[in-house]
């Protein structure tokens, strides 16, 4: 398999683009693109028109651990519910253990991240209001046993299609099962 510079890659992301799986921002993660044959350890993230566009993901390691180490604290206030003598005072037990305030909180939160657009607010309350948002939506995946790589694998699936062709691809789907 030919190995290419960064140079090179970014030459090639460029040239994928049409297909729209890849861009510069990609770049940085991914380490080699390789056409037409995928290697034992590599990753399909797309399809360029006709052709497959197979790379190597370097870990984002800082976002990963930060993600999973989350994921962890979370899972292990799950545990101790089942202990409720073990553990201390936990916002995320409360919400484990009533759907009602879990749902409410997601909805309040994505509201209020919602209003930042409207009400033109700050970029650090952006961040902050987007990481509300993603903790308690992390609750709700840890509530139904889910892992979080389970929604990274399907937004990975979704690199190779544009939202827009997705819809009319299920408007198409309807239509013709009418
Ligand atoms: N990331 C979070 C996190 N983000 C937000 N929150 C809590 O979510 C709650 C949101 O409630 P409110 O809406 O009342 O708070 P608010 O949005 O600041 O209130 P307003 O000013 O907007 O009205 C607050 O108590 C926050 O502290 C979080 N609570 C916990 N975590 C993580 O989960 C871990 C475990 O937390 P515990 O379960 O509490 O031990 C922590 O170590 C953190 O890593």
């Amino acid at each position: 398999m030919e190995k290419l510079s960064l140079g090179a890659i970014y030459g090639q992301v460029n040239k994928l683009q049409p297909g729209k799986p890849c861009t510069k921002a990609h770049a940085t993660v991914f380490v080699i693109i390789s056409i037409k044959r995928r290697p034992p350890d590599y990753t399909i993230i797309g399809c360029c028109y006709t052709t497959f566009c197979f790379v190597k993901v370097k870990e984002n390691n800082l976002a990963l651990t930060t993600l999973y180490s989350l994921e962890s604290t979370l899972a292990q206030r799950k545990e101790e519910l089942s202990a409720p003598q073990e553990g201390k005072p936990s916002w995320t037990k409360h919400l484990l253990l009533d759907d009602k305030l879990l749902c409410s909180k997601i909805r309040e939160e994505a509201d209020e991240f919602c209003r930042i657009l409207e009400e033109n607010e700050d970029e650090s309350r952006t961040v902050s209001e987007m990481a509300d948002v993603l903790y308690h939506e992390m609750v709700l995946l840890t509530c139904r046993g889910l892992k979080f790589e389970e929604v990274l694998e399907v937004l990975r699936r979704r690199f190779s299609q544009s939202g827009v062709e997705e819809k009319n691809s299920r408007k198409a789907k309807m239509s013709s099962d009418e």
